[in-house]
């Protein structure tokens, strides 16, 4: 019987143990003669470079062969890494297929890597990305398929089982009928003390794995419920597809733009634990803040635009205005009208040649009319230095280029996207920017992205080749202008996921309706309605505040949520300390969430001060989240609702006042309440 059709999964993981151990102590001893090799490369160098032929052929041969050694020995490393965490558990299915044609099925164990005796050689574990293990997710007992590249496999799945199995030791198996036994799913989703988001491979669910395993759709955008696994899939999606197309996609291709610094410590384990590299995470804002530098010297912060539509709820709708369709569309006939506003043609004339107004106007509006605006006279430039060059038979130098350049460059009024954009504003009825230096230049935060719109109209955009797929989680708080910047930055592959429902404004926003528009017939939209984080008791309060009802909740219960009122602030937080030290053995992760920015700091100063009272050499895991917070920290985090979007907590308090009923108020309750996986208190207090 081949090794791969051992029926008994705990004999079958004594023998891949073995062969686990054999493998590492194999990629061991490749490293450190790879290591060797490489020392050996440099000596051999250094003893004889100044002998190396003088073209330089020998150099570059020794070169070459290092950076083949070093490849290689990146390749043992990562192995290692792998096979080291498969030593802790290195399968957790099973699935056996019975070939059509077959008498006798074929049994493939799954696990978070490839597994084989000998490099090259049939597996014993096979990686849950590799095709056949999609068997596994997408299917009950019964007729199945899979699909390999070369080809489609028709047969029959004849039994599935599932493992635990800890530090190389079997804690349980069973067979099971059902796609992946709700039994384990809901003991996954019971477990307390996972700190940051765990990888769900041992439980995708069918509807998750369709949409990791897609790799047809350029523009994938997922609208998901709360909790509904998005930002998971996301991401087990980029393993997959860095599995699956590993010649041309490589982890520093891949961009997560993530809402904050602590989300993007929250999720950066996943993919290390799947064996994968680590990947590139940017807030879009940060680097629109980049790309506005020579245009402004500082921006608003997006959390002090929320704070101020907290306090004046108009200036949102101005904001909203502002990131439209429509704006963009003022815009575009605003910098329409500027093709013949902002020219001023005159004759060039350079060391006895000549372009004249009438050749740079032809040059100018047909030559290269498909240049941007302010890019243009660049190239028209440029064309005239080539002339000249041509005509005087001998290169100029690079002073004499910037000078003629910069001299028809003068040809524009202005190239100051700050100075054009506040020209529009006043057109279009807007207050205008105030007219000051660059130093003082600050733009507000609904400013920031009409600015940049501006400028990559008129200008060449900076290509981005490196970036081969794009992942855009919390879709629902990017605007309209903010995804055709994305579109014209990153003309990749996109995954675009988010929750209308949790949209950080007064109203929903739900962009399924508008991306068609920009990302045209590229788009696939999936709605996953099945939600798994909160247990019912907590899914069901959230959605009654909101009024959600097609969501399908995962059946997992636990306490009833706690609502109080409370005379004041203060007595609220009394309370929280109460019930914080009453539950702290069982939970790993707390949080305490406010609406605004000034209740948070409060509170974490209150509660710092009455611990120190309370015991002063006592250790606390209290911290206080801010927007500046890298770290997704243990124990009680104070913070506010936007912050503490796309996390999860073990406990969560939602402190509220008690007249806050407005819609950011009620978005902001919601998603308090949607963070909290086993227990939910929500308070209200009355101001002063
Ligand atoms: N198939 C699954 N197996 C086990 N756990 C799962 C599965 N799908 C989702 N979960 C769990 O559900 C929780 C929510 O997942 P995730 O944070 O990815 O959801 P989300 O849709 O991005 O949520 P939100 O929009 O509310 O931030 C996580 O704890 C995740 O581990």
């Amino acid at each position: 019987m081949m090794s791969g059709n051992i029926e008994n999964g705990r004999e079958y993981l004594l023998h891949v143990m073995e062969c686990l151990k054999k493998r590492l102590a194999e990629t061991d001893a490749a490293i450190l003669e790879g290591e060797k090799e490489i020392e050996d490369m440099h000596e051999y160098y250094w003893e004889n470079y100044t002998e190396m032929d003088e073209y330089g052929y020998e150099n570059f041969d020794n070169q070459q062969a290092l950076f083949r050694q070093m490849n290689a020995n990146e390749e043992q490393f990562l192995l290692r890494k792998r096979f080291k965490k498969m030593m802790d558990s290195p399968f957790f299915g099973r699935v056996d297929f019975r070939y059509d044609g077959d008498d006798e099925p074929e049994l493939f164990y799954i696990g978070i890597g490839n597994l084989s005796e000998r490099a090259g050689s049939l597996p014993l574990v096979y990686d849950w990305r590799a095709p056949v293990s999609g068997l596994f997710y997408d299917y009950d007992k019964g007729s199945a398929s899979y699909e390999a590249p070369s080809g489609v496999f028709e047969g029959e799945i004849t039994s599935k089982w599932q493992y635990k199995i800890r530090n190389g030791k079997m804690i349980y198996e069973f067979e099971s009928d059902v796609k992946i036994d709700d039994e384990i799913l809901g003991a996954e989703l019971g477990s307390k003390g996972e700190v940051q988001l765990k990888n769900i491979v041992r439980t995708i669910q069918k509807e998750q794995n369709t949409i990791i395993r897609n790799t047809s759709d350029k523009i994938m955008v997922i609208q998901g419920a709360a909790g509904s696994g998005k930002t998971s899939v996301a991401l087990h999606r980029i393993a997959y597809l860095l599995y699956h197309d590993r010649e041309n996609l490589k982890s520093s291709n891949i961009l997560v733009l993530s809402p904050n610094g602590v989300f993007a410590d929250y999720i950066s384990h996943i993919l290390p634990e799947l064996g994968e590299e680590n990947i590139r995470e940017m807030s879009f804002d940060l680097f629109a803040y980049r790309e506005l530098k020579g245009i402004v010297s500082d921006c608003e912060d997006r959390y002090d635009q929320i704070e101020r539509s907290v306090l004046i709820p108009e200036s949102q709708e101005l904001c909203r205005e502002k990131q439209s369709a429509g704006f963009a569309g003022q815009m575009d006939a605003y910098m329409l009208g500027l093709e013949d506003e902002l020219m001023n043609f005159k004759d060039i004339e350079y060391k006895g040649c000549t372009l004249s107004e009438k050749e740079i106007i032809d040059l100018f509006y047909f030559k290269f009319l498909d240049i941007p605006l302010l890019s243009r006279m660049e190239a028209v430039a440029e064309y005239f230095i080539d002339q000249v060059e041509t005509l005087r038979d001998r290169d100029l130098a690079d002073e004499e280029k910037e000078e003629l350049t910069e001299r028809f460059l003068r040809m524009y009024e202005t190239r100051d996207c700050y100075v054009l954009y506040s020209r529009f504003l006043e057109e279009a009825g807007y207050d205008p920017l105030p007219r000051v230096p660059l130093e003082k230049r600050k733009l507000r935060y609904e400013d920031v992205y009409p600015v940049l719109y501006l400028k990559y109209s008129l200008f060449r955009c900076k290509n981005h080749h490196g970036i081969k797929h794009v992942v855009v989680d919390e879709m629902q708080d990017y605007s309209w202008i903010q995804y055709v910047l994305l579109r014209k930055l990153f003309p990749c592959r996109m995954t675009i996921l988010g929750d209308k429902a949790q949209t950080m404004e007064e109203q929903q926003q739900d962009v399924l309706k508008f991306l068609p528009k920009i990302f045209g017939r590229d788009i696939r939209k999936i709605v996953m309605n099945r939600s798994y984080r909160n247990t019912m008791e907590i899914a069901e309060y959230a959605n009654k505040l909101t009024g959600i009802q097609d969501m399908e909740l995962f059946e997992r219960h636990g306490e009833p949520v706690e609502e109080r009122s409370f005379a004041k602030l203060e007595e609220a937080l009394d309370q929280v300390i109460v019930d914080w030290e009453a539950k702290r053995a069982d939970y790993e992760t707390e949080a305490l969430i406010f609406f605004t920015e000034r209740e948070a700091e409060h509170a974490y100063l209150y509660i710092e001060e009455k611990l120190k009272n309370l015991d002063p050499d006592g250790e606390y895991q209290l911290s206080y989240m801010n927007r500046d917070s890298q770290n997704f920290k243990k124990g009680l985090t104070v913070t506010t609702f936007y912050l503490a979007k796309g996390l999860e907590f073990d406990q969560v308090f939602g402190v509220f006042a008690a007249d806050a009923e407005d819609g950011l108020s009620k978005q902001a309750k919601y998603i308090a309440a949607t963070r909290a996986l086993h227990e939910l208190h929500m308070y209200d207090y009355k101001k002063l």
